[in-house]
């Protein structure tokens, strides 16, 4: 469903990416693992089309998304969940969620149901402004902004940095409910091994810019995470 090859990215002189490529079928959930400033989040953006790719090739349904812009990439199906959540802190809730509306490829202008009935909270608060709501909430307003487009692949970037215990398990079991009953797809940066570990299929680690290990999740072995992952 996702294909990236060849991905070289660079920030002016420093080379990030280094030939990078990462394959995602439809209905799986990968992780992509390392550790702080390998490039996971640069790899999401070049995904994405926030950053610009020197060399490689970005495929999503069989199309060629390299050259096209991040609304278009929006508008193939992509959901985004930025790290950080970026969610407008002067909108309501409400008007943060119609924001992921204008890429819906069928032009509906309403927030779909399914939204508040993952997220009873943003119901809930639909009419504060973003930037009342808890780190939590607000995350579960920037996930549901990304599903408001109505998504065929979902793309988050740690989305249980900085979250309390009971809402990081709330979030990885809709992550779960949407990858396994509903068929989307999922693409994660996430550093917790244990949610990662209990919610997706298989993993990739990037270290220094390039991909070092790919395999199915329950491949995650000790070394790998030694190696790899702890600091
Ligand atoms: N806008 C930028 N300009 C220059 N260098 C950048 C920029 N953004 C990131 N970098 C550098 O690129 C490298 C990769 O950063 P990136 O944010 O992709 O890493 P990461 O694996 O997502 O890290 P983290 O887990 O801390 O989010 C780091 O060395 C970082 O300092």
């Amino acid at each position: 469903m996702l294909s990236v090859s060849g991905l070289n990215q660079y920030y002016g002189e420093s080379h990030t990416l280094w030939d990078v490529d990462l394959n995602l079928e439809k209905g799986e959930c990968l992780c992509v693992m390392g550790r702080n400033g390998v490039g996971k989040t640069t790899l999401l953006k070049s995904v994405m089309g926030l950053l610009p790719a020197a060399t490689g090739k970005i495929e999503f349904d069989g199309k060629d998304l390299s050259k096209k812009a991040a609304e278009e990439r929006a508008r193939a199906g992509i959901g985004y969940v930025p790290q950080g959540r970026e969610i407008f802190p002067l909108l309501t809730v409400e008007e943060n969620l119609e924001t992921g509306l204008q890429a819906r490829a069928d032009r509906s202008r309403k927030i779909p149901a399914r939204i508040y009935e993952l997220f009873p909270v943003l119901h809930d608060m639909r009419h504060r402004r973003g930037g009342d709501l808890s780190g939590g909430q607000q995350q579960q307003l920037a996930i549901g902004r990304a599903l408001a487009l109505d998504p065929t692949l979902l793309i988050l970037d740690e989305p249980t940095e900085g979250i309390q215990p009971n809402i990081v398990d709330m979030i990885g079991k809709v992550i779960k409910t949407l990858n396994k009953e509903e068929g989307l797809t999922v693409l994660l940066v996430e550093q917790k091994l244990q949610f990662a570990r209990a919610t997706a299929d298989r993993f990739a680690i990037i270290d220094r810019g390039s991909k070092v290990a790919e395999d199915d999740i329950g491949a995650l072995s000790d070394d790998l995470v030694k190696k790899y992952l702890t600091v």
